[in-house]
């Protein structure tokens, strides 16, 4: 019976209130309420097409920028990934994805390594996608890679368009991070060990 890799968690701080929950073996639904509309988009594609199941809800002090709300979502975001991996065991640990939108590709690479680290290597043409600044996605995401305990790599190899571009990374992120929690049968001794067949 595989256990429920799931995660509930609550922070608040004098900036931000946030509630999430993630399951990472869940349909891709996603029920998400940042207070930033294209942010919303972008979570809405992580959920779906990584397979993990989504609910979030995010007060923050919008007044001032995006910056304390989107920062502090990839933190509780990292933390309840970590927590919902639990000890690891029989995992794939290493993802990697290659996703376009249109003429915009991103790649994506994963390691569930517990040394947290971002390499960034995205830009956009504009700086601005709807209300939300395009600084704040790499905010996002090395907050997310700190507070997960993972190693990210996101390139942009291609793209004219801004909404296509982070689209596109967020979706790779997404399919990177579900081959990486994907169950290894050979972690799992599911496959006898080639000892002793040779
Ligand atoms: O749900 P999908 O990821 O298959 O498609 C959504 C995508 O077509 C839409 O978000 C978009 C299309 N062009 C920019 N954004």
């Amino acid at each position: 019976m595989t256990e429920t890799r799931h995660a509930r968690l609550h922070r608040a701080t004098s900036e931000t209130d946030i509630t999430l929950a993630l399951s990472l073996d869940g349909q891709g639904r996603s029920t998400v309420d940042s207070g930033i509309g294209f942010f919303d988009h972008m979570l809405t594609a992580l959920a779906k097409h990584g397979g993990f199941d989504l609910e979030l809800v995010a007060k923050g002090d919008l007044h001032i920028d995006g910056h304390h709300t989107v920062e502090d979502v990839g933190i509780v975001f990292g933390q309840a990934f970590r927590q919902a991996i639990g000890d690891k065991r029989g995992i794939e640990r290493f993802g990697h994805a290659l996703v376009p939108l249109d003429e915009a590709l991103c790649e994506a690479v994963v390691d569930i390594s517990g040394r947290p680290y971002l390499a960034w290597n995205v830009t956009f043409p504009r700086e601005k996608i709807g209300t939300m600044d395009t600084e704040l996605f790499e905010e996002f995401f090395r907050a997310f890679a700190m507070s997960a305990h993972i190693a990210l790599h996101l390139t942009c190899k291609a793209g004219t368009n801004a909404h296509h571009i982070a689209e596109s990374g967020f979706k790779a992120v997404a399919r990177a991070l579900r081959v990486a929690v994907s169950m290894d049968p050979r972690a799992a001794g599911a496959i006898p060990s080639t000892k002793g067949v040779l």
